[in-house]
């Protein structure tokens, strides 16, 4: 399967009742503290979704050729991998010779402590930089050595992003930012247009899409930035410290949406976080310290080992 075929596979992945599943597994976000009531979005009509694909309508090329064809290899694979960070004449190592392979449909957790390269980490698995040394293959296709736009356009058409501090544009209504994605894709105005109500309806959010940023709560951003990272149907979504600025019982709601996602849909989520109590959604945890991988944790063995307690050792 080429990326291009991955690409698509995906898109038509994204079926109503799949989606619906992911917001009947979430704990309901019509219940988090502070919603208005005209937040109840119950009832998404599914035969309304705007993501059925037409066979016409596919996304264009990712322009990589790809080295391998089997669909058991990792989704994403870093082989060796190193970032050095320049200042001046002094060179720090934030990233140590990673080896990590990461399969379609994983629920991976990154833990560390302040300091210990998640975010450089969670940058080169998001094809938002490239490492010094070492090599990352995203679906066995090197893409270490491409340039920005390359990068971007992988960026666009494969993950979704979620981020502490929502990154939503300030001066964009609720809608726009949701649109954003869609159009840097080059989608169809009216298409896109029912892709972000339908993903505003389902993170319950129907009634704020003229609302900027500011007049949302913090739970309520990040539901926007979730609509946001699933806009292009995209395989990974990956998320930094995603309840980080909420209180325990909205980030709950934001972690069990994901986690909807994840098992409901097999999206791939990753998400790299200090906070200990988001290891119980994981499938694996990978430990890093100092730059380097501590150990590997996984939690698939013995069946469904989600939701008990992290090793702690
Ligand atoms: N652009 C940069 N230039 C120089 N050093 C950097 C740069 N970015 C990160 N570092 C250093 O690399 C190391 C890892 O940083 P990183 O942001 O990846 O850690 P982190 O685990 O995400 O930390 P936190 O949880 O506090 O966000 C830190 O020591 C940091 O100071």
């Amino acid at each position: 399967m080429t990326l291009t075929e991955m690409i698509e596979t995906f898109k038509t992945k994204l079926s109503p009742s799949k989606i619906i599943g992911s917001l009947e597994k979430a704990a309901s976000f019509n219940d988090e503290p502070g919603n208005g009531s005209g937040e109840n979005d119950q009832g998404v009509d599914e035969k309304n979704s705007p993501y059925i694909y037409p066979a016409d309508n596919s996304v264009k090329s990712s322009g990589i050729t790809r080295t391998t064809q089997n669909e058991k290899d990792p989704l994403i694979k870093l082989t060796d991998v190193w970032k050095i960070y320049q200042m001046g004449e002094i060179e720090f190592a934030a990233l140590k010779g990673i080896n990590l392979e990461i399969c379609e449909g994983e629920f991976l957790v990154v833990l560390g402590p302040s300091g210990s390269g998640k975010s450089t980490l969670m940058n080169l698995l998001g094809c938002l930089d490239t490492p010094s040394e070492g090599t990352v293959y995203l679906n066995s296709e090197d893409i270490s050595g491409l340039d920005e736009s390359e990068l971007a356009r992988i960026r666009g058409q494969m993950i979704g992003f979620i981020f502490q501090s929502f990154n939503l544009i300030p001066t964009l209504s609720t809608e726009e930012n949701v649109l954003l994605p869609l159009e840097f894709q080059e989608e169809d105005r009216e298409i896109a247009r029912k892709k972000a109500s339908y993903l505003l309806e389902i993170v319950g959010l129907s009634d704020k899409k003229k609302n900027l940023p500011s007049q949302l709560s913090g739970g309520q951003r990040q539901r926007v930035a979730i609509a946001r990272s699933l806009a292009v149907n995209p395989p990974i979504i990956l998320a930094d410290e995603p309840t980080g600025n909420l209180d325990t019982k909205t980030g709950d709601y934001i972690l069990e949406f994901l986690d909807g996602l994840h098992e409901r849909e097999g999206k791939t989520i990753i998400i790299v976080t200090h906070d200990l109590d988001l290891v119980k959604y994981a499938t694996r945890v990978v430990y890093i310290r100092d730059g380097e991988i501590e150990k590997i944790e996984d939690r698939r063995k013995n069946g469904s080992s989600k939701k008990k307690e992290p090793d702690m050792n």
